[in-house]
């Protein structure tokens, strides 16, 4: 695409797209550059005043890990995160960030509320979080989920991205079996896409919110996974996890449940979001995306636009309570 008015929002895009360029074939994996790193790379220079990309650190394989920082200036404001994709399979969720990037610079300056946040905090969106993840769902495995760094004394490749945060590290709720789609990693933050983030958060020291986008069960949870102890901060999360899952369905009358993770889900250590929370971030969020199961995490194309819209609205209602708290 030429600029990002004419990029596709309603189809996934990833690495395998550059394959069918000629030039493709001549690049090796590396250096193509995903259909989404060109979005994001045109969307900065398309609105410079606004958007700045960071690279965080790199992948496994030596992908950067790209985060869009949206900013009306000042200096370490206060900030929402925004994650996508760190379950590369879960192909909705960097699609949704992908618009959800495209629709902060198109509607800041019109939407009331969204310019009223932005006019006092930071947003940072980290749209492709397991990029060798992405590219491995595109060359080989539609349905792989982990990193894409090899066990010492394994057959078995990747560590759950959801399970590597020192949050409850290695207690139940996570694997230590490499061959595991929920293994835990040898050590916490083991993995290089999640020790970024983990570095990023503790440098910033001035984030208010923290989501971080799955899909599938059309869910909004909230800490812990690794403890049935509540959270302090439960009862305002609860409720704002129910305003924000009304808002949400207010557009197509889609359906979520919400509650703390172990008790909405399972039990699950290392969790991304109870790491965030134990870190002082009070508004600490995971998204389960669409739909129930019909499609799962093969959700059609001609769901995403649906599922980014309505999805932004409970984002709107987590950001704006956090602009005012
Ligand atoms: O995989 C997904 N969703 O795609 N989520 C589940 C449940 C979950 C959600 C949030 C935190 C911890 C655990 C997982 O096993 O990681
Ligand atoms: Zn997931």
């Amino acid at each position: 695409p030429r600029n990002t008015d004419s990029f596709d929002y309603s189809r996934y895009h990833t690495i395998g797209e550059a394959r069918n360029q000629t030039s493709a074939f001549i690049l090796s994996p590396l250096t193509i550059l995903s259909i989404i790193y060109q979005f994001q790379d045109m969307l900065v220079s398309e609105n410079p005043s606004l958007v700045s990309k960071i690279v965080i650190g790199y992948s496994y394989q030596g992908r950067p890990i790209n985060v869009l920082k949206f900013s009306t200036g000042g200096t370490k404001r206060p900030a929402i995160w925004i994650d996508t994709g760190i379950h590369s399979r879960e192909w909705v969720t960097q699609a949704s960030g992908t618009w959800f990037a495209k629709n902060i610079v198109s509607t800041y300056g019109q939407d009331q509320a969204l310019t009223a946040i932005l006019n006092k905090m930071d947003i940072f969106l980290e749209i492709v979080t397991n990029p060798d993840g992405l590219a491995y769902t595109h060359s080989n495995n539609r349905m792989w989920r982990k990193t894409r760094k090899p066990n010492p004394g394994s057959s078995c490749v990747g560590v759950d991205p959801n399970r590597n945060w020192d949050a409850g590290f290695g207690g139940p709720g996570a694997s230590g079996n490499p061959c595991s789609e929920t293994y835990r990693g040898s050590t916490a933050h083991s993995e290089s896409e999640v020790k970024s983030i983990v570095d990023f958060v503790k440098s910033h020291g001035n984030i208010k919110a923290f989501v971080s986008i799955h899909a599938y069960s059309q869910m909004l949870l909230y800490p812990y996974g690794y403890t049935r102890t509540p959270i302090r901060d439960e009862q305002e999360l609860h409720n704002l996890a129910k305003k924000a899952i009304t808002d949400l369905a207010s557009l197509y009358g889609t359906r979520y449940r919400y509650g703390s993770i172990i008790n909405t889900i399972y039990q699950a250590s290392g969790g991304t979001i109870d790491w965030t929370y134990n870190q002082g971030i009070k508004y600490s969020y995971t998204f389960e995306l669409r739909d129930t199961g019909r499609y799962g995490f093969i959700l059609p194309a001609n769901q995403i636009l649906p599922t980014a819209k309505e999805t932004w609205l409970a984002l709107m209602a987590i950001m704006d309570h956090t602009s005012k708290n």
